[in-house]
């Protein structure tokens, strides 16, 4: 999808975190504090989405993986997942240029097909007109989620074995890694949930093994830049062990 090899990182570079993860949860909740509908917290909530992308991007973050509609969202009611199925081309209808502008690149991660032909439609467009950018890779979490991905992935060795294609004592985490929606992109140094859930909710489950965890009250919405600066800071000064001393 992205091209390119995951690079690893040494320890000299980790002052910036390359890729940054967040569960974007909240939306629902602002609204109702807002005695507003709910898709007022959703639309609120992609507006964030502008804010901390732009930030990311004039940071030199290299990754931002946003999680906009996991395969359980399927259950909202009929009229919320209609509404979420239009943002995408409402963000990139008015956002695009200045994604471009920034050099950013747009990819997603999940199953698009289950999504409607518009909202399919937009994501391509937004894909295939900055495919070519180097800056920030701002990646759309879409009808994704991490077990899907893991069986998916286990499925597809285990034909391999069934076939003879593939030893199982060669089964690897690298191996598992190039099977994974998310093979050309680092695992996240950094995962965020807003809104006071501590719970990872089926999203990056092997990418985020070894990830720094951050956890704020504040809901996405009025999650604000400084927060996710004081976030940056807390993950410099945290020294990370990888399983070791
Ligand atoms: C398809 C569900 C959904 C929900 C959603 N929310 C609602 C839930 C979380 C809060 C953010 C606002 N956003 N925000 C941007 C996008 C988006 C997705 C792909 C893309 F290429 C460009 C923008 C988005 N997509």
């Amino acid at each position: 999808m992205f091209g390119w090899k995951k690079q690893k990182r040494t320890d000299s570079e980790k002052e910036l975190p390359e890729h940054i993860a967040i569960i974007m949860d909240g939306n629902g909740r602002y609204a109702k504090q807002k005695n507003k509908p709910r898709v007022n917290g959703h639309y609120e909530g992609m507006q964030n989405v502008k804010r901390i992308t732009r930030h990311a991007s004039d940071l030199g973050i290299k990754y931002l993986t946003l999680y906009a509609f996991s395969t359980e969202n399927w259950s909202r009611p009929k009229s919320e997942v209609n509404y979420l199925m239009k943002l995408p081309g409402d963000f990139l209808g008015t956002f695009l240029p200045e994604l471009i502008e920034k050099n950013v690149r747009v990819g997603t991660i999940g199953n698009l097909d289950a999504l409607p032909i518009h909202t399919r439609k937009a994501v391509k467009q937004a894909v295939d007109k900055t495919s070519r950018n180097t800056g920030l890779n701002l990646i759309f979490a879409l009808n994704y989620g991490g077990r899907d991905e893991l069986i998916q992935a286990f499925r597809t060795m285990a034909h391999d074995v069934e076939n003879g294609n593939l030893d199982p004592e060669d089964i690897t985490a690298e191996m598992v890694d190039h099977h994974l929606m998310t093979c050309t992109i680092p695992d996240p140094e950094m995962l965020i949930r807003t809104s006071g859930e501590y719970r990872l909710s089926n999203f990056l489950l092997w990418q985020s093994s070894y990830s720094e965890l951050f956890f704020t009250e504040t809901l996405w919405p009025e999650f604000t830049t400084e927060e996710l600066d004081q976030m940056i800071s807390q993950y410099r000064k945290r020294e990370r062990r990888f399983g070791g001393l």
